[in-house]
């Protein structure tokens, strides 16, 4: 049997396992584990490993079995459980994307918000041509993982004449991106908000993303000119983002709760 804790944030759902109990399998685990209609489902295992003085690593896989270099989402789940199984109100990750902190900021019952620095992002406008759309542009963004972010002004987040899910999808898994990448759908509502869709690589369509979250921010501010402080509004929620400049780090706020925990059967 495999233990398991589940947590989401904002609707972006995952597993918590404990490293030792990976055996190396963790592409078989997500894989099986993740599926909505014949496991538990979620968008992704956070692997948890506890070094040597007290420090943590995460090792993130998505839904299909890919390795991402980390999740905002995610992360705060992980320190959602740390806080609520040990008490513990500010932690610090290792991850493939660098290193995240995240600080408890209220705890109400199994809902933890969460304060996370999440590393500067690194915004760079691109303009990319894609077999039967044509032209699109938007931005490359480093957010510790690979996002490219759109700007729409449409009531539905459809852009070049495609719905946001089968743009994202086409986008995401384009070869010009040789480790695929995230998609954001970002529509600027005012100086001080945002609202976006996300198609995730590695998972497809989700109702949040951390580092979604931060990729879509830094790119409103770094290229719209909105407030360095801004709410984004994705569809499973908000998160609070603020970036005082372009060389800074980001903080993110933002929810995650403890839904259950659990033993799996053994793959
Ligand atoms: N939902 C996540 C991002 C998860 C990783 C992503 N799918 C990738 O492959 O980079 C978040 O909250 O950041």
């Amino acid at each position: 049997m495999i233990s398991f804790v589940k947590a989401h944030a904002c609707g972006n759902d995952f597993l918590v396992i404990e490293e030792a109990a990976a055996e190396r399998n963790h592409a078989a685990l997500a894989r099986k584990l993740c599926s909505r209609n014949t496991s538990i489902g979620a968008d992704g295992i956070e692997f948890l490993e506890r070094r040597a003085g007290g420090d943590f690593f995460l090792r993130l896989f998505n839904a299909d079995g890919s390795e991402a270099e980390l999740s905002g989402n995610g992360t705060r789940c992980v320190a959602a459980w740390l806080a609520k199984s040990e008490g513990l109100t500010e932690v610090v990750f290792g991850t493939h994307g660098g290193v995240r902190t995240c600080r408890v900021v209220e705890a109400t019952g199994p809902t933890y918000l969460i304060e996370s620095g999440m590393g500067v992002p690194r915004v760079m406008p691109r303009t990319i041509e894609l077999p039967g759309v044509g032209e699109v542009a938007g931005a490359m963004v480093n957010a510790g993982n690979p996002h490219f972010v759109l700007f729409v002004d449409t009531d539905d987040f459809s852009a070049h004449g495609l719905a946001w899910q089968e743009l994202g999808e086409k986008i995401s898994t384009s070869p010009l991106f040789k480790f695929g990448t995230n998609v954001e759908f970002v529509k600027v509502l005012s100086d001080a908000e945002i609202a976006f869709r996300i198609y995730e690589r590695g998972c497809g369509p989700t109702t949040s993303s951390g580092t979604g979250t931060c990729a879509s921010s830094s790119a409103a501010m770094a290229l719209r000119g909105v407030n360095r402080e801004l709410t984004a509004i994705a569809q499973g929620g908000s998160q609070r983002t603020v970036w005082p400049s372009n060389d800074a780090p980001m903080l993110l706020t933002g929810p995650a709760e403890i839904i259950c925990m659990g033993e799996a059967f053994e793959l």
